[in-house]
C-alpha cells in the first residue's frame, strides 16, 4: 500500500539544485538552463517569469521529471521526478502550455480517458465543475474555445487531487472573467496545502498570486524573492506636465533623477512622499499646474523590465532558429497524436 510521508506547511516540496539543461550537442547544442535553484514549501506559491527563451518552460519540464537534467538535482515530495516517476506522478498535476488533447472526443470522453491515467482521486464532473466546464461535457475538444480548451487542461491536472500543481501560462488566452476565476481557484487550492508552481507571462498574475517568485533570464534565476522584495530598491515614478510658461525651473529634488523632455518631466525617485512634497511645495508656490501629474510606487512590471534589461547585458545569446520543443513536450507526457 502506498505510504504518503505527511509535510507540514512551509516544509520543502519542490527541491531544485543547480539545474542544467543542455540541448543538442557542439556548437548547435544550447544550454537552456544554467545551473537554477530554488525551492518551494508545502502549500506556497511560486511563480517563475523570464522573458522569452529565458528557459522557463525548459527548467519546468525538469521538475515535472518529464525530461532528465545534464547536470544537478531536483527532490518533488522527497523523489527523483525522473527516475522514481512512478512514485511521484500520482502526486502531481501538470497543466501544459498546450494540453493537445484528440479534438474528436468530447470534454466528458477527455476526462474519463485521462482520470484512468491518474490516481482517480477526483472524479471528471468535479473537476469540470471547478473550470466551470461542466455545461460543456458533450461538446468536442475541437469545439472548444482557446479559452476553454486552457480550461479543460487545468481541469485534467487537478483529476488527480493533486498535492504539487505545475502550471505553464495557465491564464494565457482567457477573458477577464474566466482569468478571475482561475485565479480564485488557483488561491482556493493553495489555501487547502497545495503547492503550485507556475510560470506567467502576466506579471499582474504574478502580483496577485504569487507568494515568492524568480525572474529568470538566460537560462540563470537572476532575482527571487516575495514581490515587494523584488520591488524593493526600484524607484518610483512621478510624471507631470509642465505649463507652457512655468517661469521658473524645477527645484533640485534631492535624490532624484529628473528627465526633461520639452514639457514632460518624469521623476525617478527612491523617496516617493518627501520628492512629491518638495515639488507640490514648489508647484504651489509659484502657481504652477501640473499637468497630468501621475505618482506611483514601482510595480512588479518596472522591477521586471529594469532587471531584465540589466540581465540582457552579461546573458548569452539564444541560438536564432526556434526548435519544436512543445511537440517534444507532449510526447513526454503521451500525449502527441
Ligand atoms: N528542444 C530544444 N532544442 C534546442 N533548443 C531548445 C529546445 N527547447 C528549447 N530550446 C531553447 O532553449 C531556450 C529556452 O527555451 P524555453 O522554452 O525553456 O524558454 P521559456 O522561458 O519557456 O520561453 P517562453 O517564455 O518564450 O515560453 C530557448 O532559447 C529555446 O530556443
Amino acid at each position: 500500500m502506498e505510504t504518503r510521508q505527511p509535510l507540514a506547511p512551509g516544509d520543502p516540496v519542490i527541491e531544485v539544485t543547480d539545474l542544467h539543461r543542455h540541448y543538442g550537442s557542439g556548437t548547435t547544442g544550447y544550454h537552456a538552463v544554467r545551473g537554477i535553484n530554488l525551492t518551494v514549501g508545502r502549500g506556497e506559491l511560486f511563480a517563475l517569469l523570464g522573458t522569452n527563451g529565458a528557459g522557463k518552460t525548459s527548467a519546468m519540464e525538469l521538475i515535472e521529471g518529464l525530461a532528465a537534467p545534464t547536470g544537478g538535482r531536483v527532490r518533488v515530495l522527497g523523489s527523483d521526478p525522473h527516475r522514481e516517476r512512478a512514485a511521484v506522478r500520482p502526486r502531481i498535476g501538470i497543466m501544459l502550455q498546450e494540453g493537445g488533447f484528440p479534438g474528436d472526443l468530447t470534454v466528458a470522453e477527455t476526462g474519463r480517458s485521462w482520470a484512468g491515467m491518474t490516481s482517480g482521486a477526483r472524479p471528471v464532473d468535479e473537476a469540470l465543475e471547478l473550470v466551470g466546464l461542466n455545461g460543456r461535457r458533450n461538446v468536442r475538444v475541437k469545439q472548444l474555445s482557446g479559452g476553454e480548451r486552457r480550461r479543460l487542461d487545468l481541469a485534467m491536472a487537478l483529476l488527480g487531487r493533486p498535492e504539487v500543481l505545475f502550471l505553464d501560462e495557465p491564464s494565457t488566452g482567457l477573458d477577464p472573467e474566466a482569468r478571475a476565476a482561475v485565479w480564485r481557484l488557483v488561491r482556493d487550492l493553495r489555501a487547502q496545502g497545495t503547492t503550485v508552481l507556475l510560470t506567467t507571462h502576466y506579471l499582474e498574475e504574478a502580483e496577485e498570486l504569487a507568494d515568492r517568485l524568480a525572474i529568470m533570464h538566460g537560462g540563470r534565476v537572476v532575482t527571487t524573492g516575495t514581490v515587494a522584495e523584488v520591488i524593493a530598491g526600484r524607484p518610483s515614478r512621478i510624471g507631470f506636465e509642465l505649463p507652457a510658461f512655468a517661469g521658473t525651473s524645477l527645484p533640485p529634488l534631492a535624490g532624484a533623477h529628473v528627465a526633461v523632455d520639452g514639457r514632460k518631466v518624469t521623476v525617478q525617485t527612491p523617496r516617493l512622499q518627501a520628492t512629491l512634497t518638495e515639488l507640490l511645495g514648489w508647484a504651489d508656490r509659484h502657481g504652477i499646474e501640473l499637468g497630468g501629474l501621475d505618482a506611483r510606487s514601482a510595480s512588479l512590471e518596472e522591477a521586471f523590465l529594469a532587471i531584465a534589461s540589466e540581465a540582457a547585458l552579461e546573458a548569452p545569446r539564444p541560438p536564432t532558429d526556434t526548435p519544436a520543443d512543445r511537440p517534444a513536450r507532449r510526447r513526454l507526457m503521451g500525449l502527441a497524436r
